[in-house]
Formats: structure tokens, sequence, C-alpha cells
């Protein structure tokens, strides 16, 4: 669980998050929408270490996470995706996953020199625990090409992936299906829902498809002017007067829409 507690970050004179306090369940998939520039990104970048958050804590499961680096955080179990994802193009889809364990002791010089044995041995369950991910994601097709030349859709499926590497407890997805096409947004939301139903993933996701969160998400958190405007079920979320104005305000395209009758 993920307790965010009057939460600031300010840039320069600017509030970009402006006393933001929520929780996340153990165990749900929470969404985080909100207009353009509310806000979002900030947060989830305080969150995961990325920015030093101006004021405000956040704990992890009773801890006190508030400031603690990437690689702290990734240790505790604690990951976010990005937008852009953040692949090594040269390399294959396989061995980009097994990149991510940093425990491995290939990193050391001295088993460098003196453990190869060691290292042969745990390549070799890198290896596997990377053909069993991407079976997981359905993705075994492209196991061997380069990572630069997949499309879109499967780099976010990649992103996924890597946090399957280290067995990830909660993971903080920023805007995993923008720009996806409809076949695979379905294939991404699908290993979401598998990995929080069968593994027991805790996932938070921005995202700006409606529907996607619908589909996905309870509850969802509204953020506006790095505030948090309202919390509930996407359907409930999506008929709440503030809400809906605080789309309008800003004049975006993809507000929620109002439910129509089946
Ligand atoms: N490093 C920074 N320096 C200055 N201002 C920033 C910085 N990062 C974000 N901001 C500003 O903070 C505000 C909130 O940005 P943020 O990216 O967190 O919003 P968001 O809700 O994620 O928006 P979007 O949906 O467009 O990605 C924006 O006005 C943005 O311009």
């Amino acid at each position: 669980m993920i307790e965010v507690r009057d939460l600031h970050m300010h840039f320069g004179g600017f509030r970009a998050v402006d006393g933001a306090s929520l929780t996340i369940e153990k165990g749900s998939i929470t969404g985080l929408i909100g207009p353009n520039g509310a806000g979002k990104t900030s947060l989830f970048n305080c969150i995961a270490g990325v920015l030093t958050p101006t004021s405000g804590q956040v704990m992890f499961d009773g801890t006190d996470i508030t400031g603690l680096k990437p690689h702290e955080l990734f240790h505790m179990g604690l990951l976010r995706t990005f937008q852009i994802a953040h692949e090594f193009s040269t390399m294959t889809v396989r061995e980009n996953l097994m990149m991510v364990p940093s425990d491995q002791s290939g990193e050391t010089l001295w088993n460098a020199w003196f453990g190869r044995k060691q290292i042969a041995l745990e390549e070799r369950a890198l290896a596997k625990k990377a053909d069993e991910v991407l079976e997981f994601l359905t993705i075994t097709h492209i196991a061997d090409e380069k990572a630069g030349n997949i499309s879109g859709g499967q780099k976010k499926l990649l992103e996924l992936g890597r946090t399957m590497m280290v067995d990830a407890k909660m993971v903080f997805l920023d805007e995993v299906g923008a720009g996806v096409n409809r076949t695979l947004l379905y294939t991404i939301g699908d290993a979401i829902k598998r990995l929080n139903e069968e593994r027991g993933y805790t996932f938070c996701m921005i995202e700006h498809d409606m529907d996607f969160i619908k589909q996905l998400c309870d509850p969802v958190i509204v953020m506006a002017e790095g505030k948090v405007l309202a919390e509930g079920g996407a359907s409930e979320i999506m008929k709440n007067e503030q809400v809906i104005e605080a789309y309008l305000g800003t004049g975006l395209k993809n507000k929620p829409k109002k439910e129509t009758a089946q």
C-alpha cells in the first residue's frame, strides 16, 4: 500500500503538486487521471524517486520512502515505467529483459575473473526467466528481434515485462496505452489484469484513455491543479460534475464521456 500525505512538488514558484494526499490500496489497479498539467507525472516522479518532493511524505507498506532513489525503491519491489519506453535498441528483446536484475554476480570484477561458472549459471537462469516472461506476455515470437525494431505497443509490453523480471510488488504505469493499437491494448490490459489477479501486483496507472481506465481500474483518482479532486469507481467518476468541470476548463478533447445507455 502506498500512502501519500500532503505532498508538494514546486518548481520555482510553480506548484505542480499542491498538497496531494491519496492511498493506493494493496492489490488494486488504481487509475490516476486528470487534465493536462494536473500534476500526475510530477506526483508519480515523487513517489518513484525521480523527483524529491518539496514537502510531504510517501509511505510504502508502512515504511517511509520519501526521497529514496529509484534504485533503492527497485530493491523494495517498487518500479515505474515511462511513457516513452526505455529499451536498449540494439539488444534483442530477450537481452533487454535479461539486463533488468541488477544484483548479478557478473557486475563485480572479482566475479568476472573467478566466477565464470557462476555467471554462466546465472545467465541461463535469467534467459529462462526472460522466456517465461515473454510467454506470459504472448510475445515469444519477438524474443530475438532488436528492441529498436519492435512496435510502440510491443515496447510497452517489454516495459511491463521488465517489471516481471524482478517480481515487482508495486508498479506505476505512465500512459502504457498511449499510441497503442486496439489489439495490443487488449493484450496489455489482459497482462495487467493477470499480473494483478494471479501474481498480486498492485498497479497505479496514469491514463488518458477512459475506456481503458474503465476496463481495468478501481478506484480512479482524479487530480486537478496539483490536488486530488475526486476518487471513486470509474462510472461514478465520469458522472462527477466537478471532474467534468475540471476537464472542460482545459478544453480537452479526451475528457471523460458521460455514460450512455448500452
Ligand atoms: N521540471 C519542471 N520544471 C518546471 N515545471 C514543470 C516541471 N515538470 C512539470 N512542470 C509543470 O508542472 C505542471 C504539472 O505537470 P505534470 O507533467 O506533472 O502534469 P500531468 O498531469 O502529468 O500532465 P500530462 O497529462 O499533460 O502529462 C505542468 O504545468 C508542467 O509544465
